[in-house]
């Protein structure tokens, strides 16, 4: 379980979040919904231990969670990663595999498939259309198959088949018990895929 406890989060002298108190459970889809600048990118970077908190606790099964002990076993959709625009889609993931060791050629095969790259996967990276680029994060975000999954606006930029496709696989995470927290702009997906919404107002963040 990951848990949020009095969290305060400032950038630069600005409060971005006050007080935040959150459980986040195994096996749940959680949506964070709010205007833009809200602070969901934020919230989402200070869970996976990428920014520091001015206060408060965010753990995870009790153990502290900051930039010097990240969370583990995520897959994260939060920034660009850093692709190598030389190389195909799937020497990127085979690039970015290679840290852990933990999956085959044939794996990174089969997730290409999953996001609908199996035509284009031997394509630059520089060449790939915008839709192509967000279906190799979500690719490179599922490829270890991670207990948790961060996806911050994972729809960005897909047309429809692209949405469905991430639906099904978010649905099927889910069936697997995974813990997911997602952003979205459009209500539908929230609805879809969400166990519990929460939005981000006044810098709190709140129970829909
Ligand atoms: N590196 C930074 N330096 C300064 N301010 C920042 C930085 N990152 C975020 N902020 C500020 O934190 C606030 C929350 O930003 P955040 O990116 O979390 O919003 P968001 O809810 O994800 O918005 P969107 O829906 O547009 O993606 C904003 O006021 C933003 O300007």
């Amino acid at each position: 379980m990951i848990k949020l406890e009095k969290v305060n989060i400032s950038i630069k002298n600005e409060p971005i979040l006050k007080d935040v108190n959150l459980n986040l459970e195994n096996g749940r889809c959680y949506g964070f919904v709010g205007r833009n600048g809200s602070g969901k990118s934020v919230l989402f970077k200070a869970i996976s231990g990428l920014l520091k908190i001015e206060s408060g606790m965010i753990s995870i099964d009790g153990v502290e969670i900051n930039p010097k002990n990240p969370l583990k076993d995520v897959g994260v959709i939060i920034e660009s990663p850093m692709f190598i625009a030389s190389l195909s889609g799937f020497d990127n993931l085979k690039c970015l595999a290679g840290i852990t060791k933990k999956i085959s050629d044939e794996e990174i095969n089969s997730c290409l498939e999953k996001v609908g790259l199996e035509e284009a996967n031997k394509k630059k990276f520089k060449n790939y259309s915008l839709g192509m680029k967000q279906r190799l994060r979500i690719a490179q975000a599922i490829m270890e198959d991670p207990t948790i999954y961060i996806l911050d606006e994972p729809f960005n930029g897909l047309d429809e088949k692209g949405v469905q496709d991430v639906h099904e696989i978010i649905l099927d995470l889910k069936a697997r018990k995974k813990m997911i927290l997602l952003t979205s702009h459009d209500d539908r997906d929230i609805e879809k895929l969400n166990d519990y919404i929460f939005k981000i107002e006044n810098r709190s963040v709140v129970n829909v």
